[in-house]
């Protein structure tokens, strides 16, 4: 229920923007309305017209004076009311259109927006498919429902009470005969809902399942051919697809019965109406004349009496689904931003020296990474981290940039905590080099100068040449014009970290992070990689993660880190003589190289 209201307020939040639309849309619902209950009465009216001129017309005392004046009146006004009505319909979803995209276009906006202030624990906590999906079935659902069920919702609820209040007027007994019915429909309705409900969660679930181990196997293709696991994994796949089919199966039948189920209920109710009609006119409680018109009215009024109950049953579905999509952006929009400090200190660039004091962190409040660690590193030198794989090294350069905020201790950029700083000063200042590098769609110009988009041609061709990346560009048939897109695969893992230090250089940060590639490099790559390193690092402020060690030789401080503390900390030369952790991980590693 919860989510219900939360649903109505998201929605409400959206349609604001739209009083006009909204406003229109509802005097065409009352109007269309109106017409729509109004168009049988003048269909009864019309028989009844026609039995009143059968009657004088064979009575031979009276058979000169029958007319069809009133019939054709009758039947007239009918076909205009009718025609009225489907122009009221078609401006209606029209509006219902306008409403509908505007809204979901605001939505997509600002859920976009939105994903643009978050923080990094968003994005660490959850799935590239997971957000994304926010953008697609969640809010193609929400579209779905608005255009099929949410505006339909009301108009058949208008269309509903319309006709209670036109069958009344006509005749209360029939109109009780009309609608006696209802709690059994609604009964039936809702245990196939129920039921088509149950199906369609297991279907959408099986679906979910599914797509899963599709990803999966796609990422694992290079491990499953190796393997020769290709008929394994087929294997397992028709095990998934087969549970689709079952669901998907059930789902259908189940939603599918409703509509003929409903169709049938109204024929029933429409028969029972022609009965008591008849016995009346029969009974001589009513001239046969109006009898017949009123029969004719309320078989129409029958069908249409169901129309909104059949209509509103079948889509709420579409509405759950809606419900659960509003209630998922919700919980994205009640993310926390990214906070920059409130009259944030204006920092110019690290004058003296950068400081992580006794820092205590976790991802999670019950679980800490870091115990206490102090990392002090003075203007233009270069730290090196090395550590065993989940010993912390990326979680302090998290710390760094501010991606996270430490529990407690502080980090320091000249005495000035990390938290007191304006969030764009400090990002202007801090280069990030991550292992992973990542390209944009645009071309390899744009690429390099995406943090300095109005860098002089000048200048990206001295930044690629400094990451050693210029030569092989220049190779490439359309230089620094060439497109990189999704399918584009020219660039090898190396060669995109050496794009990603060209673009870092480009921005010429005060302090730059960089995370050493650990992918298996060529020895040609490996080395320009550790000449763009060079160049990047010479006279920065820097922290490197380093993977292969012989990279590290000439660091000014080397800290070792293990289960999130510092164990040992000094140059190359004193950690060896100290013939510890990092003396070992040395000696071994250079076995290897
Ligand atoms: N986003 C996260 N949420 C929760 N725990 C995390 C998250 N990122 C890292 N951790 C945990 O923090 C610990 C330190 O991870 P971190 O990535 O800093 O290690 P690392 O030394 O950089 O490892 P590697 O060399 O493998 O990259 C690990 O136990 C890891 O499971």
């Amino acid at each position: 229920m919860a989510d219900f209201w939360n649903a109505i307020k998201f929605f409400a939040h959206y349609f604001k923007r739209y009083k006009l639309g909204l406003t229109l849309l509802a005097i065409f619902t009352i109007i269309s309305t109106y017409l729509q209950v109004k168009a049988p009465v003048f269909m009864g009216n019309a028989i009844q017209e026609m039995g009143n001129y059968l009657v004088v017309k064979l009575n031979p005392m009276t058979a000169a004076s029958a007319n069809l004046d009133k019939f054709h009146h009758a039947l007239l006004m009918m076909v205009i009311f009718v025609i009225m009505m489907a122009a009221g319909l078609f401006i209606m979803s029209i509006l219902q259109s306008l409403v509908s995209a505007y809204s979901v276009n605001d939505m997509r906006t600002g859920l976009f927006a939105k994903m643009q202030r978050m923080t990094i624990r968003y994005f660490d906590a959850h799935q590239d498919g997971e957000i994304l999906a926010r953008f697609t079935s969640d809010l193609d659902n929400i579209f779905n429902a608005m255009n099929q069920a949410i505006f339909q919702l009301f108009s058949q609820l208008a269309l509903m009470i319309g006709i209670i209040i036109m069958m009344f007027k006509q005749s209360t007994d029939l109109a009780w005969v009309t609608i006696a019915s209802t709690p059994v429909s609604i009964l039936i309705a809702g245990v196939v809902i129920a039921r088509a409900r149950k199906f369609v969660n297991l279907q959408q679930a099986e679906v979910g399942h599914m797509n899963g181990f599709i990803n999966e196997q796609i990422n694992g293709e290079k491990v499953i051919i190796t393997n020769g696991l290709q008929a394994a994994s087929i294997d397992q796949f028709l095990v998934h697809n087969d549970k689709v089919r079952q669901a998907t199966f059930k789902g259908q039948v189940w939603s599918g019965i409703l509509f003929p189920l409903m169709m049938g209920m109204s024929l029933v109710n429409t028969a029972i109406v022609i009965f008591y009609g008849g016995s009346m006119a029969l009974n001589g409680d009513l001239p046969r004349a109006t009898a017949l018109g009123l029969i004719v009215m309320f078989m129409s009024f029958s069908q249409q009496y169901y129309q909104p109950i059949t209509n509103i049953t079948s889509t709420y579905n579409m509405l759950q689904l809606a419900v659960t999509g509003a209630h998922r952006l919700n919980g994205v929009f009640e993310q926390a931003d990214e906070v920059s400090p409130e009259n944030g200190q204006n920092f110019t660039g690290i004058k003296e020296q950068v400081l992580l004091d006794d820092v205590h962190f976790g991802y999670h409040a019950d679980k800490e990474i870091l115990h206490g660690i102090t990392i002090s590193v003075d203007k233009g030198q270069m730290v090196a981290l090395v550590g065993p794989t989940g010993s912390g090294k990326t979680t302090v350069m998290n710390l760094l940039n501010r991606f996270y905020d430490v529990n407690a201790g502080s980090v320091t950029f000249d005495g000035i905590d990390v938290r007191d700083i304006s969030l764009k000063a400090l990002r202007d200042h801090v280069g990030i080099v991550l292992q992973d590098s990542v390209l944009f769609s645009g071309t390899v110009r744009s690429n390099i100068a995406f943090g300095k988009p109005d860098a002089t041609d000048e200048e990206i061709y001295a930044a690629a040449q400094q990451a050693n990346i210029h030569d092989f560009i220049m190779s490439l048939p359309d230089g620094y014009d060439t497109k990189i897109d999704d399918e584009n695969s020219v660039f090898s893992t190396g060669q995109k970290q050496l794009m990603s230090i060209a673009r870092t250089i480009l921005t010429d940060p005060d302090l730059l992070i960089l995370d050493e590639a650990t992918s298996n490099v060529d020895t040609v790559t490996e080395a320009k990689i550790q000449k763009a390193m060079d160049n990047v690092i010479s006279g920065r402020t820097s922290f490197v993660i380093a993977h292969r060690l012989k990279t590290i030789l000439s660091a000014d401080k080397i800290v070792v880190l293990k289960d999130g503390q510092v164990i040992e900390q000094g140059t190359h030369a004193e950690l060896l003589a100290q013939k510890g952790f990092y003396a070992e991980l040395y000696t071994n590693q250079m076995v290897f190289e």
